[in-house]
């Protein structure tokens, strides 16, 4: 007979049931394993406890599976221990028995349901598959034959304006350089995304079946939802084909798809179809050895879902804005797009911003904290929604309200309390908001922070929680956006941070700049247990004297826990195909199959809504971005006068300072004809301006990363960058010998190497129209997704809960 084991012990799974039929209200037990698999429940939304797994109680909506046997043993709706359970099992187990017969025989006679409805659905996968084979086979056979033995004879030139998709895409074949040319020229590309697959020929020949695979797919999922739902009690079906890798996509991401959060907790389907995995595998492999008729044969076409698989956890990034809510930069955008690309790995993923404005869509939840901050009590409250399969929690205090154009505006002191609140009440979020009816909890748990504003949450996790003992399987990943901006301060100003004295010395610096300072990044670099920047260059820049901004050697100290990852951008966002901005005012959306239509004609209407001269032959040249040191208006500035010598139009977008916006207004005086300077925030225009202009210019002093380049070659821009940190990481420069590459770039950030570069690409643009469309069509063919990112921030986070 069974038994539960003592606790602590490494003996016993447990798992969420659903047969209890209780919806994932507060008070209802979430189950975290630990690292040594020992179990832990946590209990009650707002009063979260740990239990341990063999204390004998019992919390409704568990069943306890004796890894010894395999046996699934309910704990039904019981409260209170026996005793005996901390001796050993066999009192409990009695216990179990006694009430459980009835419940156990129904629990067999489900489960047995469950194993045939498995065996029927991989049969039919298995008959799926084997006609998508067939008929992969004999349209890749087709294809062969039709693509022209010699590809390298063609060129760009033969691309034409044809929209019939079909013989477009036939043209594509004619590349200037064949496949495997091409593919090693945009592996140059150190953004390490890869290439989109319809690049290769035989992908594109191939791009019918695999929509049939994703529609037999799918299919296969929907029935199995609907299963789901008839299945009470038993573990859904698509998780098992899923867990044995037969389904192209996880089941996962169709239901974070819906717009709904599920009645039943995420975590516990997390934890289901992880446990399921395992289980399932052993069954196989220990139980019934025998029995192979239910796997499928291993083909090796079939790659496995790019899902997080075992690393599954819980992931809240913390961030002073996020987009479309609030946004002044990058950093907003990256806040919308990473937690969605984690999401879609199969992660549980919530985001928690300060809500600024009246937002439609979040809802309140009817909960409220105190928090203290610089002595006073603050009274927060929370708002909630779902979108695209992450939980976005909005942080409500009077202090944060109707900032939403002046975010990081106000005395420094001022912009340091908003800060701690933040993330006072985002340590605590988990425990407290609950998302889809339960709290996140603190076990398999990581926090993202991002810049100086939520440096303080790693600071928090570790003096508040995780060095009295508790929050002791929680991390904190910080994010450096932006280097540039510390949180720095007068020392004194620490008695608004409100820790214990003895944590002064995490903020305590001193630098020739400021002299001693209280240094808020500075607290939080030394804390976090994994520091992550946004790309390769910028991390390797950090570390150096320039770079660093006086946080160099603290950067070099914890270089053992840096790494660089290249942002991905929003496709749904920033896709000239869909682009919502390009559907008026003359504007259209385009792909790669109508660039040579739609591009022109985004060009011609963003000359007409600017009141510049529509003239297709002339360069339209773009700058679009904050107004500051970092971003080198002033380079431009310097080149104007050769800028404007030459037939061409220069499209500026940006707000900041105010000296630079003057400079902004004054290009336009100076150079009505051929200038425009749009002064102020207007997402709108950025994407207008994206679409409609031939090359954008980016001489920045320093960027971490750089996102408008990103979306530039999306759009068919060609970027002009000075090469530096993530510019140089995602702009491979132009060769025309081998019509290679992505732009232009220059080595140092002045006005005469600008100038140097623009001359070669209005050279380029005049004279080379092949090699122009080459340029275009290669930036556009990139796989600039968060997709790849968000794999390597899993590896990461994963680093980082393994971290003692
Ligand atoms: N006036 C305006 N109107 C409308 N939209 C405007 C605008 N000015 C800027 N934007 C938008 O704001 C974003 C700017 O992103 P960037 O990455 O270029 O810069 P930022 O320096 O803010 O971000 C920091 O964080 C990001 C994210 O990690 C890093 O890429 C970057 O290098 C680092 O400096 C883009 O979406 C851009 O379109």
């Amino acid at each position: 007979m069974a038994s539960l084991g003592r606790a602590g012990t490494a003996a016993f799974f447990l798992e969420p049931s659903r047969s209890c039929g209780q919806p994932r209200a507060a008070g209802f037990c979430v189950p975290v394993r630990c690292r040594l698999n020992c179990l832990d429940l946590h209990s009650r939304a707002g009063e979260f406890r740990f239990l341990r797994a063999g204390n004998g109680e019992r919390h409704m909506g568990f069943t306890w599976r004796d890894r010894g046997t395999g046996r699934v043993l309910p704990a039904v709706g019981r409260k209170g221990a026996a005793d005996g359970a901390e001796d050993g099992g066999e009192d409990d187990m009695g216990d179990v028995d006694v009430d459980g017969d009835e419940v156990l025989k129904a629990t067999i006679e489900k489960t047995k349901r469950a194993l045939s409805v498995q065996k029927s659905l991989l049969e039919q996968i298995v008959e799926r598959r084997k006609l998508v084979s067939s008929m992969k086979e004999s349209v890749i056979k087709t294809g062969k034959e039709t693509v022209p033995p010699n590809k390298s004879d063609a060129s760009f030139s033969s691309l034409s304006s044809d929209t019939t998709s079909g013989m477009a895409r036939n043209k594509y074949k004619k590349f200037s350089y064949s496949t495997s040319e091409a593919a090693e020229t945009l592996s140059a590309n150190t953004n390490g995304a890869a290439i989109k697959k319809k690049f290769q020929n035989e992908e594109v020949e191939v791009s019918g079946d695999a929509k049939e695979i994703s529609m037999l797919s799918s299919k296969i999922e929907s029935s199995d939802d609907e299963k789901k739902e008839n299945e009470d009690g038993l573990l859904a079906e698509s998780s098992i084909a899923e867990s044995l890798g037969l389904l192209r996509e996880p089941s996962s991401k169709v239901s974070q798809s819906k717009a709904v959060p599920s009645l039943l907790p995420k975590v516990s389907e997390a934890f289901t179809a992880k446990d399921e995995q395992r289980e399932e595998s052993e069954e196989k492999s220990q139980d019934d050895p025998d029995d192979k008729t239910d796997v499928a044969p291993k083909e090796e076409d079939v790659k496995s879902p790019p899902l997080a698989g075992l690393n599954v956890m819980n992931v809240i990034l913390v961030a002073a804005e996020c987009a479309p809510w609030s946004k002044t930069g990058g950093l907003g955008d990256v806040a919308g797009a990473l937690p969605k690309a984690l999401a879609r790995r199969g992660h549980r993923v919530m985001v928690v911003v300060p809500r600024y404005g009246n937002y439609s869509g979040p809802q309140e939840i009817g909960l409220r904290k105190r928090y203290k901050v610089d002595g006073q009590d603050m009274e927060v409250t929370y708002y909630l929604t779902y979108i695209d399969g992450v939980d976005f929690v909005f942080i409500d205090s009077p202090i944060f309200r109707h900032r939403e154009s002046n975010i990081y505006g106000g005395e420094r002191a001022d912009i340091l309390k908003r800060m701690v609140l933040l993330c006072k009440a985002a340590v605590e979020v988990p425990w407290h908001v609950p998302c889809g009816g339960v709290c996140y909890g603190d076990g398999n748990l990581v926090f993202i922070a991002n810049d100086w504003h939520t440096a303080l949450l790693p600071v928090y996790l570790k003096a508040y929680y995780r060095d009295n003992g508790s929050m002791k399987y929680t991390r904190s990943v910080l994010v450096i956006h932006n280097i540039a901006h510390q949180g720095r301060g007068p020392v004194d100003e620490f008695r608004i941070v409100d820790l214990p004295g003895h944590y002064v010395d995490l903020f305590r610096l001193y630098d020739l700049v400021g002299g001693e300072h209280l240094n808020i990044f500075a607290a939080g670099l030394k804390t976090a247990d994994r520091v992550v920047t946004v790309s390769h260059g910028y991390s390797w820049e950090l570390k150096t004297l320039e770079g660093g901004w006086g946080l160099h050697e603290i950067i070099n100290e914890n270089d053992w826990k840096l790494r660089g990852i290249v942002n991905g951008i929003d496709t749904e966002d920033w896709n000239p195909e869909v682009d919502v901005h390009l559907k008026s005012d003359g504007y259209t959306n385009y792909s790669l199959e109508t660039l040579n239509m739609g591009k022109p004609q985004c060009k011609a209407a963003l000359q007409k809504e600017l009141g510049l001269p529509v003239r297709p032959e002339v360069p339209v040249v773009a700058f679009i971005g904050r107004l500051d040191h970092q971003k080198g208006v002033d380079i431009i500035a310097e080149a104007i006068p050769w800028m404007v010598s030459q037939d061409m139009q220069l499209v500026m977008l940006g707000t900041g300072r105010s000296d630079l916006e003057d400079m902004l207004r004054s290009f336009q005086g100076n150079h009505c004809g051929k200038v425009r300077s749009w002064v102020g925030f207007s997402v709108k225009m950025a994407h207008r301006i994206t679409a409609g202009a031939d090359v954008l210019l980016m001489p920045s002093r320093f960027e971490p990363c750089g996102l408008n380049q990103l979306y530039a070659m999306m759009y068919g821009t060609i970027p002009l960058v000075h090469a530096v940190g993530g510019l140089r990481d995602t702009v491979v420069p132009f060769n025309p010998y081998e019509e290679s590459g992505f732009g232009w770039t220059f080595d140092r950030a002045k006005a005469g190497k600008l100038i140097d570069a623009l001359r070669n690409c209005f050279n380029t643009f005049w004279n080379y129209k092949e090699s122009w469309e080459g340029l275009q069509r290669r930036g556009m063919l990139q796989d600039l997704s968060w997709d790849h990112a968000a794999q390597l921030y899993e590896e990461v986070l994963v680093a980082a809960k393994y971290q003692w």
